[in-house]
C-alpha cells in the first residue's frame, strides 16, 4: 500500500475529500482484516467512525474566550472559588482513544474582580476536552484559559483520568489512573494559597 503524505505547503485538504479518502482507508483495512465492508454490519462503520471523530474534535470550534467573557459582579469572599469532580472525556493524541475521568478546576478572583459563572468552568474544561490530547496539556490550557480572561490572581487544575489506551490495549492496566495538576499565580508561587484550594477538594475525588 502506497501513504502519500501531505505537502505541508499544498492546500489542506477539504473535510468532503478528507472524509472520503478516511472512509475509503477505513474500508481497505476492513477488507485487509478479512471482514467484508459491505456487509450490513459494517457498511455504515466508516460513517460513524468519522462522525465520533468529528464530535471528539469539536472543542477545536470554540474558544474559552467566547464562554469567559460573561462575568457577574458578585460580592466575594477573597476564597478561591472551585467546580469540583467535573466528568469529562477527551482523546489521546498518540492512539485515538478517549480518556475519561473528572477535574477540580478553580481560581482566585482579583479583589473587587467580577466572576465567571459557575458552569463556565466545565465549559472551558470542554473547550479542550473536545481536542485530540494530552492530559498534561489539558490540565495546563485550563488554567491558562482562566488566567487570560478572567482577572484572577491564579488558577488550578487537578485532573485524574483513566486513558483507554492503558487500559485496553498495550499494557492493559484497567483502573490504573493518571493525575496532573497544574497550578498558576498564587498556587503556583504560594504553598499556604495551594494548601488552602487542595482543602477545598472532597476527600478522594
Ligand atoms: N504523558 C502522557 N502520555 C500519554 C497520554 N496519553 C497516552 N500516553 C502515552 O503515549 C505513549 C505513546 O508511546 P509509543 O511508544 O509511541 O506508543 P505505543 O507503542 O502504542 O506505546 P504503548 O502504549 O506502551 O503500547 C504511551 O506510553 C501512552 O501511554 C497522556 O495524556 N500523557
Ligand atoms: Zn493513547
Amino acid at each position: 500500500m502506497t501513504i502519500t503524505t501531505p505537502s505541508l505547503d499544498g492546500p489542506a485538504p477539504d473535510h468532503g475529500t478528507a472524509a472520503h479518502a478516511y472512509a475509503e482507508g477505513l474500508r481497505a483495512w476492513l477488507s485487509a482484516r478479512g471482514l467484508d465492508p459491505n456487509s450490513p454490519a459494517l457498511l455504515d462503520t466508516p460513517r460513524r467512525s468519522l462522525a465520533a471523530l468529528a464530535e471528539f474534535t469539536i472543542g477545536y470550534d470554540d474558544d474559552p474566550a467566547v464562554h469567559l467573557a460573561r462575568t457577574f459582579p458578585v460580592e466575594h469572599s477573597g476564597a478561591p472559588i472551585l467546580v469540583t469532580g467535573v466528568p469529562f472525556t477527551s482523546v489521546c493524541e498518540h492512539h485515538l482513544l478517549p480518556f475519561h475521568g473528572t477535574a477540580h478546576i478553580g481560581y482566585l478572583p482579583a479583589p473587587g474582580a467580577p466572576v465567571a459563572g459557575l458552569s463556565k468552568l466545565p465549559r472551558v474544561l470542554d473547550v479542550y476536552a473536545r481536542r485530540l490530547q494530552t492530559q498534561e496539556q489539558l490540565t495546563r490550557q485550563v488554567t491558562d484559559a482562566l488566567d487570560t480572561h478572567l482577572e484572577s490572581l491564579g488558577a488550578a487544575c487537578i485532573i485524574r483520568s483513566e486513558h483507554g489506551c492503558l487500559a485496553h490495549r498495550g499494557a492493559r492496566k484497567p483502573g490504573a489512573v493518571m493525575v496532573t495538576a497544574s497550578y498558576t499565580g498564587v498556587f503556583h508561587t504560594d504553598r499556604e494559597a495551594r494548601h488552602d484550594i487542595l482543602a477545598l477538594i472532597p476527600l478522594g475525588a
